[in-house]
């Protein structure tokens, strides 16, 4: 999920994403997309109402009125709303649309590609570069409810029916083979 990245050799240095931001090229610290491109790339996924923000949250040097409200304490929720409302959209302005469009198997494989680039950073990766990581996975997913027309709500409310069994109980409760 990100509106600028970066390849240094076979690595992705820049990333954002609508829940988080990586900006590992960035040469001085406590400020980022002070790159121009970087930010002008942000910019133009996002609006000019997210100058100032690095993925919902507020840049330490950026003003505090330039945060657009629906950035703040995002949930999962509204990035799903975000998508609903992007695949609106055409594909020519909407990422979110352009995947829809190639249909479920296309979202389902770049879901389990961002998968993938979680496990590799969980192991090999540090903090930030998970985060970032996990970040685009769950955006993947929401693109993936969104093309089976399934919401976030139904996924919430099959977790929270889980809530008073552990995962111990219900795998010793599974028929054996
Ligand atoms: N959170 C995200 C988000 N996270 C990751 N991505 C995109 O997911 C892609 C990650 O896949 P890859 O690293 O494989 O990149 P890629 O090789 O360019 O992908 P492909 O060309 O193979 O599809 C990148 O293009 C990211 O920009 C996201 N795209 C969008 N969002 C959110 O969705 C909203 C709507 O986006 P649009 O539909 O583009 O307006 C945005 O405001 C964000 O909040």
């Amino acid at each position: 999920m990100r509106a600028c990245r970066q390849v240094v050799g076979n690595r992705k240095e820049l990333r954002y994403s609508g829940v988080s931001t990586v900006c590992r090229s960035f040469p001085h610290p406590g400020r980022r997309f002070a790159q121009p491109e970087c930010k002008l790339q942000r910019e133009s996924r996002l609006g000019p109402a997210f100058a100032g923000t690095s993925g919902g949250k507020v840049l330490a040097d950026a003003p505090e009125t330039n945060v657009p409200a629906e950035a703040k304490n995002f949930t999962l929720e509204d990035l799903a709303q975000r998508v609903k409302e992007r695949a609106k959209a055409s594909a020519e302005v909407s990422y979110t649309r352009k995947l829809l469009d190639k249909g479920v198997p296309h979202c389902a494989k770049k879901f389990g590609e961002e998968a993938v680039e979680v496990v590799l950073a969980a192991v090999a990766e540090d903090r930030e570069r998970v985060i970032s990581e996990a970040a685009d996975v769950l955006y993947h997913l929401v693109v993936v409810l969104e093309a089976r027309g399934i919401t976030v709500s139904e996924v919430q409310a099959e977790l929270a029916g889980r809530v008073g069994q552990s995962g111990l109980q219900e795998k010793a409760s599974r028929p054996r083979e």
